[in-house]
């Protein structure tokens, strides 16, 4: 049998990851996202849930009581759309479930049915999740179509919904144009969560029709001087309320999803509308209708205005279809200009479109945040004049706000909302687009009493990376009122209106609540039917009497109260895990559900958020197709390795390409673990010399880095310890006895293995176990209290001694490189021990950033020589590295002496016996002209 099932089956079998209340124990409760079980892991999910894993088994070690539960969400649209698909026949999908997940043909043609689908998946991925060696405590498993867990949900829908955060309303939402749901995050292909924004339209009229401009800088109105429009596009012109409107065909379909009353009444070509002009509603002035490539139909109306004071594109296009171009300022920018757009076109001269890009986002921010309005009354129409006169001399953002609310009061314009991070494509295929959604049911995020709850609720969170806390702060700013619910999809009924099912970011929001539990509802064999609102709001917030619940329910009174207690124990939740696409979207709700619903003390602790695992530049994902199935790479390169390949190649914020390479080289490296272990009872050494002191301090040292590291979830510098620096430090340690020509201490490498063992295990927790019963224990190591190790254990003077030693021979390799003769001595001269506190407080006056004239005055040199040499040690305290700094300032030495305990490394590692060390005042100054410094010993080789 293979080391990992082995651990595994021992790991089940014992049951070693069940958690249960302990009074006597610290408790940490952390979950990770649960997964969509329609499609089977990939290295993705592997890198996310891997990471949990590692602090979860870091955390049992460090004698926490540990809960790390898992369970299956199969609400929403993304199970059916996967099932759709297959009923489609998508060749693509179906290629992948066969060739690449190895999914056999009678099964994938059940895969049409979503539940089974669901059912199938989720097998799959717990099994993925066994043999990866995730800690989980399988007891508390569920599905969100469960309906235990419906009955949860029911009650925390009720309770937004008595607190006032569930409204009906009227709301812009994405939506698919297809099958006519809301799409959210989830829905998306890539899960992008659609980010919806306004444009304002300005009506230009024209003898086809009113040209609605679309812009997000309407006070750039003023300067406009052309009106752009794509000549390759088709144009719609449509009726609304009446009044006939020119925008392009693409525009026309999507804006007919929140405009009323929206009729095509005929296409024209874009090339049509270039005969024409228009004219500019706020100026009266009459401006061309010109043909340009870059207008994207399919952004705002498909209509633009061409500003070329403060557009780059603009200024740019125009210059090249019009040899006379009249340019009309608008905005101001102090010691910038008034001609912002054309001044840095005409700078930097841009080669393309991507070039006119950046510029326009440097012109669009330095005018936002530095621009004031000119003086625009000269510009508009006369009957304007006293309503804008406030504009002049305004900053742009308040400018934009008035004239804004001018036009669309004066009924010259409108807004529309767009989709600001477009194309956002559904998991069906079609682009996602902004529904005005009437009459709907929305969790109102944009509630300000919630808002504050959730931002209080930040403050007191820890956030892993702690940059991560303000993308947080600003999601709870900009989120807005969000639908709930769907017409489509598995999950639980809306309880008020139940021909709605609430989403799947919408029910997923509290559910860790619901594994504290979750095992007992099962083991009391409890129906849903008792699982009332009533009980819940007494094992969630304590409200009610146990007593007469029990008697309606019919649920022990004494079972009531232990799920209390138990859910008592575990709440709040310590640490959350994702990867950071949850960010805007479950991981903001997951906090603002808590804060509406739990008190204070209950709120989330933690959240963690680890970057992607890339293919081919972009996320992993099935929505995307672009997977490496995960239980491929374990059979391939075995658990473990996948683990710290996953986990270790980044730092946790940063995105990482799944590496066959950097897999390949970590097998390599446990494999000489494994070897050293083998090697260990040929060991017959057993001095405790100044080799075994320089390692057990390094290896002390190493164990307090790796302490911290995990603290802190940086797992790429624990590993580093762990894996390689370990064995760089092991093999010094041989080298160093092999120097005094002796065994190495078997006994003391296997002291300091067992330790090594236990950092080992949070990562490779197969192979660590494996290790664990070779040295001859027989207890679990993943169940091992983690080393802590005092400061008090390190000796710094040691290790400092030997970098020295080593210092010294890298100047003496450096020296024998260039050296043309074969050298038979070594002759090594200390400075005069006196100059040892001249350097000390050489460094002490370069710290403070004093001078050279300083040393001389504390000093004194006796002659020239002397001072001399103490210019050379006031170079040598400027340059010095920390290492060798902290040996001269911390400790009180003869360098003689630690030479003398250096010379048998140095001759062995040198291949020269003969090595004198000497006074600086003994070296013949007739033959060598050479000066000893502190540190920085004369080397002669003859
Ligand atoms: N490529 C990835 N890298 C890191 N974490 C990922 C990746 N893909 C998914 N995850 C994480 O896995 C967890 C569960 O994801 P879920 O089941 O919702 O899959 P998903 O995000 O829908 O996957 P996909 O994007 O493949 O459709 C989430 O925490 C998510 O951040």
């Amino acid at each position: 049998m293979k080391i990992s099932e082995k651990w595994q089956k021992e790991w089940e079998n014992k049951r070693v990851f069940d958690a249960t209340p302990d009074p006597n124990k610290k408790k940490f409760f952390t979950t990770i996202a649960f997964p969509y079980p329609n499609s089977p892991f990939h290295l993705g999910h592997g890198r996310t849930y891997v990471t949990g894993d590692i602090y979860a088994r870091y955390m049992r070690m460090r004698g926490y009581n540990v809960l790390f539960p898992m369970a299956f969400h199969y609400t929403g649209t993304p199970i059916i759309a996967m099932a759709d698909d297959v009923a489609k026949g998508d060749k693509e999908l179906i290629d992948i479930f066969k060739s690449i997940y190895e999914i056999p043909d009678d099964v994938i043609s059940k895969l049409v049915d979503p539940l089974f689908m669901a059912n199938y998946f989720k097998e799959e991925i717990k099994q993925a999740m066994k043999e990866i060696g995730l800690s989980i405590d399988w007891r508390r498993e569920f599905t969100t179509i469960d309906p235990e867990f419906s009955s949860f949900i029911i009650w925390q829908f009720r309770k937004l919904q008595e607190k006032g955060f569930i409204v009906r309303d009227t709301h812009p939402v994405g939506w698919c144009p297809v099958h006519h749901i809301p799409v959210g995050m989830h829905d998306t292909k890539g899960d992008m969560e659609p980010e919806i924004g306004e444009f304002v339209l300005i009506y230009f009229d024209s003898d086809m029709g009113i040209l609605p401009v679309a812009t997000l800088r309407p006070e750039t109105v003023f300067g406009a001087i052309a009106v752009w429009v794509n000549p390759h596009e088709s144009y719609s012109i449509v009726e609304i309320d009446g009044k006939k409107y020119v925008m392009s065909e693409k525009a026309s379909s999507k804006l007919s999803f929140q405009i009323d009353n929206l009729k095509v009444i005929t296409v024209v070509k874009g090339s049509e509308l270039v005969k024409h002009s228009a004219v500019n509603p706020i100026t009266g002035k009459e401006v061309p209708i010109i043909g340009a490539n870059f207008v994207d139909p399919l952004t705002g109306t498909g209509v633009v205005m061409s500003v070329p004071a403060h557009a780059p594109f603009d200024y740019f296009y125009l210059k090249k279809t019009k040899s006379e171009l009249s340019i009309i300022s608008v905005i101001r920018v102090e010691g910038m200009g008034e001609t912002l757009a054309k001044d840095l076109v005409e700078k930097s001269n841009p080669q393309n479109d991507n070039d006119l890009k950046k510029l326009t986002e440097q012109v669009y921010r330095i005018e936002y945040n530095k621009g004031v309005m000119i003086d625009i009354t000269k510009l508009v129409k006369p009957e304007y004049v006293e309503e804008l006169k406030p504009l002049v001399n305004l900053p742009v953002p308040a400018a934009r706000q008035k004239i804004t609310e001018f036009i669309t009061q004066k009924g010259l314009g409108r807004k529309i909302y767009e989709i600001m991070n477009r194309p956002v494509y559904c998991r069906c295929g079609n682009e996602v687009v902004v529904k005005i959604l009437k009459d709907q049911w929305f969790l109102d995020y944009g509630n300000q009493e919630w808002k504050d709850l959730a931002r209080k609720s930040i403050e007191s969170i820890r956030f892993i990376p702690p940059e991560i806390k303000k993308d947080f702060e600003f999601v709870v700013d900009w989120l807005q009122k969000r639908a709930c619910a769907r017409t489509r999809g598995l999950g639980t009924p809306l309880p008020w209106d139940k021909k709605w099912i609430i989403e799947s970011l919408s029910d997923s929001t509290i559910y860790m609540a619901f594994y504290t539990i979750a095992h007992r509802l099962k083991e009391h064999k409890l129906k849903p039917s008792q699982l009332t609102y009533e009980f819940w709001e007494y094992i969630m917030l304590g409200n009610g009497n146990p007593d007469e619940i029990s008697k309606i329910s019919g649920i022990p009174v004494e079972v009531i109260k232990a799920m209390r207690d138990e859910f008592l124990y575990w709440y709040p939740l310590d640490v959350r895990h994702s990867g950071k696409d949850l960010v805007p979207n479950h991981l903001s709700f997951f906090i603002f559900n808590h804060a509406a619903i739990f008190p204070h003390q209950l709120w989330p602790k933690g959240i963690a958020v680890n970057g992607f695992v890339l293919y081919d530049g972009k996320k992993m994902s099935k929505s995307l197709r672009n997977i490496v199935p995960l239980r491929k790479a374990i059979r391939m390169y075995s658990p473990d390795v996948i683990r710290i390949a996953l986990t270790t190649n980044a730092d946790i914020g940063s995105d990482v390409n799944f590496s066959d390479s950097y897999a390949k080289s970590i097998i390599d490296t446990l494999k000489n673990y494994y070897d050293l272990l083998e090697k260990l009872k040929e060991f017959k050494g057993e001095d405790e010399g100044f080799p075994e002191k320089w390692l057990k301090s390094k290896f002390y040292q190493m164990v307090i880095n790796v302490t911290q590291y995990m603290d802190s979830l940086d797992l790429r510098s624990s590993s580093n310890e762990i894996l390689y620096n370990f064995s760089s430090y092991i093999n010094e340690y041989f080298e160093l006895v092999r120097s005094e020509g002796r065994e190495p201490n078997g006994k003391l490498l296997s002291q300091i293995l067992q330790i090594w063992i236990k950092l080992l295990s949070p990562f490779a927790p197969h192979f660590a176990e494996e290790l664990w019963h070779k040295i001859g224990k027989n207890t679990l190591v993943s169940l091992e209290s983690w080393p802590i190790i005092d400061q008090s254990n390190v000796d710094l003077f040691i290790d400092l001694t030997h970098t020295y030693h080593r210092k010294l021979l890298n100047d003496i390799q450096a020296i024998l490189s260039v050296y043309k003769d074969t050298p038979k001595s070594i002759k090594i001269f200390v400075a005069n021990k006196e100059f040892l506190n001249v350097l000390r407080d050489a460094i002490n006056i370069v710290q403070k950033g004093g001078q050279l004239r300083q040393l001389m005055e504390i000093h004194k040199p006796k002659g020239k020589q002397d001072a001399r040499l103490y210019q050379k040690i006031y170079e040598e305290a400027r340059e010095i590295d920390d290492d060798m700094k902290k040996l001269v300032t911390n400790f009180d030495f003869d360098e003689k002496d630690l030479l003398d305990k250096g010379l048998k490394y140095l001759s062995y590692k040198l291949g020269i016996k003969e090595i004198r060390i000497l006074d600086a005042s003994e070296m013949d100054r007739t033959k060598y002209n050479k000066d000893a410094l502190p540190l920085r010993p004369a080397i002669i080789i003859e």
